[in-house]
Parts: structure tokens; sequence; C-alpha cells
């Protein structure tokens, strides 16, 4: 376990620099060393003085080092007020992590407009550092710069935050363009059940990608030349064995058709950056992508991934169950208008403003007014669907929503073996949620929120949802652990705070 301290604290460095918004070099500079230095610090391969830890803390301003093991963070909500005001939706956990890993096709430097500032996108640029690429935060921490070296060192692979993440396995498409052998440690994000890795496989294989998974690691082999002979047909419809094979197609020198590809927000913004890097890709939007790849890429890019669609379903979410008017500027309409016309058939009211155009010119956007409404079940199940259906991502929200309507809603997740599970921690809160099976959850309303303790489910969207409902319980809840919250949303306790929301962070002890 001493061992361990080093790397624990070189993490801790890293995380409170790049929270900061700073490089390597510009922490090196502040504390009159060098940036080999500091990278070393940061891979706990140098012992420090106590003199010197209390010196990088001051240079963060952030106490570095406190006894004992890292400290969880928690919220406590005073719940049962009303909300007010307007909130902007930040750009996506899912477009920006695809957006990173895809930078790995560049050899120029590519510059990420208003990218999401989460802990996800935090793991994957230490990632990104690891392996020999300089990022560094513009603009007050908005935007990221991303400087790809001559040779990665995939050996030096940040193997631990690589792991919290599933989004690392969109590694493999750009990868097998540059190298003929790695590894990648086995997939994380939401424990949501079993989110098999075959597709992903079966959809690089005719790119000479060959993989074999043991010990905990995807082991790759690339057998050159190959392309594909036929259209790649997925198997299903996954987001992001979409963006690996766009990714693998983009540097393949030829035409690669992509069938029962996904058309959601992240692929589209994908889409939009490959286009950038020069790759000429024909159905963006559509369920078959032809790619015209081009074999090498050195593009100098600037680019502004769109905003998230899945926030602006926690923002509604927020309004609807806290029985308040808020409106939520920015909201990418194309990938709402389902859960849109769901919830007007249950009976909320909300405006729409005209549409205006997001950062990268393309994605469509409206401001939304929602007003307090009484809410009735829908004519019939929710069930999501790949889009242009309703988004998986948005279900849980249609659970909370559902508890504050009068009458019964059934609620049928087909795609996550455990997810519909953690819905039922809504119970601790009042509501009535009754588990049918694990696909399947029965919710009746309207529901009394009360106030309580729960720990967050490991599960991000249902970790959300709880935090909602404490917003409308009566009385003092405390939410405890929220990591998982923070993998996809900015500040989000800040932010709803501003809306009026009574929300204060604390750790223990
Ligand atoms: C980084 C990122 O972008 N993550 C998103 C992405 O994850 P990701 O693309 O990794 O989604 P998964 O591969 O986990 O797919 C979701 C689940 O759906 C099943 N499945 C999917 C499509 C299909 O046509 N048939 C089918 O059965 C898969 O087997 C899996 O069980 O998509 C998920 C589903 O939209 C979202 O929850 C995640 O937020
Ligand atoms: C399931 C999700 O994400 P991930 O794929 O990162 O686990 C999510 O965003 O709800």
């Amino acid at each position: 376990m001493v061992d361990d301290y080093p790397s624990r604290i070189g993490s801790l460095i890293r995380d409170s620099r790049l929270h900061r918004g700073w490089t390597q070099s510009q922490l090196a500079e502040e504390l009159g060393t060098s940036q080999s230095a500091v990278n070393r610090i940061e891979r706990g391969q140098q012992n420090l003085s106590l003199e010197m830890i209390a010196r990088i803390g001051e240079a963060l301003d952030r106490e570095i080092v406190s006894v004992g093991p890292p400290k969880p963070t928690h919220l406590r909500v005073t719940g049962g007020q009303q909300l007010s005001g307007s909130i902007a939706v930040k750009s996506s956990k899912n477009a920006s992590v695809a957006l990173l890993c895809a930078s790995l096709l560049n050899k120029g430097i590519t510059i990420l407009r208003g990218i999401a500032r989460i802990e996800e996108v935090n793991r994957i640029i230490e990632v990104l550092e690891s392996i020999g690429i300089q990022t560094r935060w513009l603009n007050e921490g908005r935007d990221v710069e991303i400087v790809p070296p001559e040779r990665l060192d995939l050996e030096s692979m940040d193997v631990e935050a690589a792991r919290r993440t599933r989004s690392a396995i969109m590694f493999l498409g750009p990868l097998l363009h540059r190298e003929d052998r790695f590894k990648l440690p086995y997939a994380g994000g939401c424990s949501l059940g079993t989110r098999t890795v075959q597709p992903h496989i079966a959809a690089l294989r005719p790119f000479g990608l060959e993989v074999k998974t043991t010990g905990g690691f995807y082991h790759a082999e690339v057998d050159r030349p190959a392309s594909p002979a036929r259209p790649i047909v997925l198997t299903e419809r996954g987001d992001t064995v979409t963006e690996n094979a766009l990714m693998a197609a983009a540097r393949n020198d030829g035409m690669t058709i992509i069938r029962n590809a996904s058309s959601n927000y992240m692929v589209q913004d994908l889409c939009f950056y490959l286009t950038q890097l020069g790759v000429k890709i024909e159905g963006i939007g559509t369920t078959t992508l032809i790619v015209h790849g081009v074999p090498e890429i050195d593009q100098d890019v600037d680019y502004a991934p769109s905003e998230d669609p899945i926030e602006a379903m926690s923002l509604l979410s927020a309004a609807i169950v806290t029985s308040s008017e808020i409106t939520i500027t920015r909201a990418p309409i194309e990938f709402l208008e389902i859960e849109l016309a769901l919830l007007e058939e249950m009976g909320l009211d909300y405006e729409r403003s005209l549409e205006y155009l997001s950062g990268n010119g393309e994605t469509r956007l409206v401001d939304l007014t929602v007003r307090p409404s009484l809410l009735r079940p829908p004519n019939d199940k929710i069930h999501p669907m790949p889009f242009p259906g309703l988004n998986i991502d948005n279900l849980p929200f249609f659970a909370l929503i559902a508890a504050t309507a009068s009458g019964s809603t059934l609620i049928h997740d087909w795609v996550y073996e455990n997810r519909a599970i953690y819905l039922t921690e809504l119970t601790k809160l009042g509501a009535k949620v009754t588990l049918l099976d694990p696909h399947r959850v029965l919710v009746e309303g309207p529901t009394r929120f009360s106030g309580t303790e729960v720990i967050c489910p490991p599960a991000l969207r249902p970790a959300v949802v709880v935090l909602l409902a404490m917003l409308a319980a009566k009385g003092t809840s405390v939410l405890r652990n929220v990591y998982v919250i923070n993998r996809g949303y900015e500040e989000l306790a800040e932010r709803l705070s501003v809306l009026g929301a009574t929300i204060e962070s604390f750790h223990d002890g």
C-alpha cells in the first residue's frame, strides 16, 4: 500500500493541474522545474519532499495531501424549493470523448472548443498525455489543444485512468493505423450489466485488426495491408462501435461503407470533425455511412462539439420534478424531439424558440421554457430505441417524471441488463417504483418525495435522477460519492444552485 502513495499523490497533482487548466509545462514554470520532472511526479516516479508537496499545493491552490485515504465528494440537498431562471446546456460528454480519441488520427494540432470539463474527459486526457500527447487548456479552460508526438509511447499508458472509462475502447479504430501491436485495458464506464465489445472487434476485423481478450487487456494485432472488401454491417446500431468503424475508415485508403450505423448526436459530431480533417463522408445523419478515407491526415483543425441532449433532458426533468418555470438554452432539438413529443402527450406545458446553430455550424439548437404542469402517464409504455428513437440515456429521466404524474407508467429498458434496477433507488425518497423484471419497472405516481440519504448508484443517469428527486424532496437529503455524476456533468450542483437549488458539497471528516 505504502508503495502506492507516489502514484496516488502524482494523480492528485495531475487532477488538480487539469482542473486549473494548466499544462505540465505551466506547472513546471511555477515551480521552477522542468516539464519532464512534472511528468515524473505525476506518474509517481519521483520521491517528493513535504516541502515540494506544499509548494505544488500552493501553486495549484489546492490541498494535495490530507491524511488518510482519498475522500469522496458528497452532496447535501435541501429540497422542496422551486427553481427559476435560465441555464445553458454544455457540450456533450459522448462527443467530447469521441473527438479526443479521433484526434489520434491527426498528425496536426486539434483544438476542441467548449469541450465539457468533466471527469470522463479528464480521464481520456490523462490517457492521451500518458502516451506522449501534449494537451493544453486554452481560454480559461474552455478549449483544449492536442499536439501529437512523432511516436506514441503506448507502454506508458495510464491504465488506471483508461479503466475508469468505456470510451478508451475508441482508441482501437485510430490506433490500428499507427501501431501493429498494442494493448488496451478492459472497458469501464457505467456499470450497467454486460456491455459487449464483440461488435467493435467484428467491425474492425475487415481493417486487419485481431483482438484477444486476456488478463484484463484487449491485445490487438494488425495484419497489414487490409482494407474492407465489402460493406461493414454492424450487428447492432451502437454509438461507440459506429465511431470506431468510422475512425478506422477515416484513414483507410479508399471507400468504406458502414451499414446499420448509429446516426446519434456524438456520431454526427465525429463525422463533422472528420470532414474537417479532409475525410469525405456521405450519409451523415443516416444509417448508411460512405467514408472516403485519406491515408495520411495532417491538418491543424478547430472544432466545437455540440450541446448535450442528455444534459438538456436532465435540466427539463429538474424543472418538471420541482414544478418550476425555467428556460433551458442551447438545447439540441433534433435529439430531443421524441422526448418532447412524449412529454407533450403527458401534459407538459412548454415553449420553444426559433432555431439557431451550435458552434459546429451544423446542430440545430433552441431555447426551451418549461412551465409547471399537471402530468398524466403516457398512453403506452416508454422504451428507448436507437436514434431517432427515444434516447436510451434519457430513459431514467422518464422514470422520475412518471413518478410525478398521476397514474401508472411502465418503463422498459430492453437494452441494459442492470440500469432499470437502479431506478428503484427512487423508492428511498418516497416514489413507488416496482421492479417487474431486470428490464421493466412500473412507476406509480404522483409522489410526495421526502429527503433521505442515498449512495450514488454506479451509473451516471440513475445517479442524476436520484439527485433531481432530492431537489423535489421536502427536507434534507444526502447523496454520497458523486464521482459518477461528475464523470458526465460539469459543475451540475453549482449550476442548479444558480437556479435557486440549495446544494452544498462536502467530504467526510
Ligand atoms: C461514450 C458513449 O458514447 N457512450 C454511449 C454509448 O455507449 P456504447 O456505444 O458503448 O454503448 P453499448 O455498446 O454499451 O451499447 C448499449 C447496449 O445496447 C445494446 N445494443 C445497442 C444497439 C443495438 O442496436 N442493439 C443493442 O442491443 C448493446 O449490446 C449494449 O448492451 O451508447 C450508449 C447507448 O446509446 C449510451 O448509453 C452511452 O452513453
Ligand atoms: C452509459 C453512459 O455512459 P458510458 O458509455 O460512458 O458508460 C451514459 O452516458 O449514460
